[in-house]
């Protein structure tokens, strides 16, 4: 019997994370359940960094980025001592179950508590990356596309008056798909990502032919997990091979994490924070709730965190075509 719900967000921030937190609130206060607030993620839930959440303390908060609860990552948590601590805390709190927003790491570490202890956790996929298996979306994605677009734009600006060649660094350690969707709506000409090696040849192509004959500009993307080692390096490796080409370096940055969510990352948001509720009523648990086919899904955490979100080559060919 649920009683008591607590609510956290974990991880890299996401814009929208704001939104989840006010629908789980509101939809658990609907259903006769009360809510605490576990501010700075895992790291709050050791110290007992808690706080009641009523539907009026949700109030305002739709539309703002970051998260009013904070977010941590926690080393202590990774330590079968800290998950103990956490779970003294919350059960001196009297709490019977969680919700999670947070990535793939956030979610292992539910999966990791739950197999300790017996407390039910649902999960809700937030981060910029969308790099979760068995959800085609996560909270934020789409605002940080949306930013990194508008910045890019601006970049073109400039690049095409001086005749330049910029490297512009995009989020992702493992992954490259705002990278390369950010760089479909960008006309980039090359896209550098983790999860493709292909692509480096397409560089050498451009640099080679492609600039020289035609191009009064060039954007190349460069996921920050990209194997050749982030924009910098690679900028530095085509200086010294190229010394004829104006090249320029540009990392967005934390940029891509802050703003006021796009209204589809509000409307998921709020869809998902809601199913949590619901799956929890239902008696689910280890969970995560995701969209796919603009379908709410529920996907085991050990299927959600383990198995590799790919990219779709689909997007990889379009690119291409579109530079040919
Ligand atoms: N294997 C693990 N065991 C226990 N806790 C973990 C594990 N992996 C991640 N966590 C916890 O989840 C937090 C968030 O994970 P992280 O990978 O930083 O972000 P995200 O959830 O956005 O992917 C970590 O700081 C840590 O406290
Ligand atoms: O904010 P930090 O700690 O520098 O982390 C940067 C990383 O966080 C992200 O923005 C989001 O990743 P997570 O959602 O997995 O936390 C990555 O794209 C980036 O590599
Ligand atoms: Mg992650």
């Amino acid at each position: 019997m649920i009683r008591k719900i607590a609510v956290f967000t974990s991880g890299g921030d996401a814009p929208g994370m704001n939104a989840a937190i006010r629908a789980v609130t509101r939809a658990a206060i609907v259903n006769k359940l009360k809510v605490t607030g576990i501010r700075r993620g895992y790291q709050g839930m050791i110290e007992g960094d808690f706080v009641a959440l009523r539907s009026s303390d949700v109030s305002g908060i739709l539309q703002l980025g970051g998260t009013m609860l904070q977010t941590a990552r926690s080393d202590e948590f990774r330590t079968a001592a800290g998950r103990e601590q956490a779970y003294q805390q919350l059960k001196k709190a009297e709490i019977d179950a969680v919700v999670v927003i947070g990535g793939d790491g956030s979610f292992t570490g539910a999966l990791v508590m739950s197999q300790e202890y017996n407390i039910p956790f649902i999960g809700i996929p937030a981060t910029i990356d969308n790099d979760m298996y068995g959800t085609d979306y996560t909270i934020g994605y789409e605002t940080a596309l949306n930013s990194v677009v508008e910045a890019v734009d601006k970049i073109r600006d400039t690049a095409r008056s001086h005749g330049r060649i910029f490297f512009v660094e995009v989020m992702g350690r493992e992954a490259g798909l705002l990278a390369l969707t950010s760089g479909i709506a960008c006309g980039a000409e090359v896209i550098l990502i983790p999860e493709s090696n292909e692509q480096h040849i397409e560089l050498e192509k451009f640099l080679h032919k492609g600039y020289k004959k035609k191009e009064t500009s060039g954007i190349i993307m460069v996921a920050e997990g990209d194997e050749a080692g982030g924009a910098m390096k690679i900028a530095e490796k085509v200086r010294n091979e190229h010394p004829d080409l104006d090249v320029r370096v540009s990392i967005l940055g934390h940029i891509q994490r802050g703003g006021s969510p796009t209204a589809k990352d509000r409307v998921n948001a709020t869809r998902m924070g809601v199913a949590a509720i619901e799956a929890l009523l239902d008696d689910q648990k280890s969970m995560m709730i995701g969209i796919t086919n603009e379908k709410i899904v529920h996907v085991p955490f050990n299927k959600a965190v383990k198995l590799n979100h790919s990219i779709d080559n689909n997007l990889l060919d379009i690119h291409k075509l579109m530079n040919r």
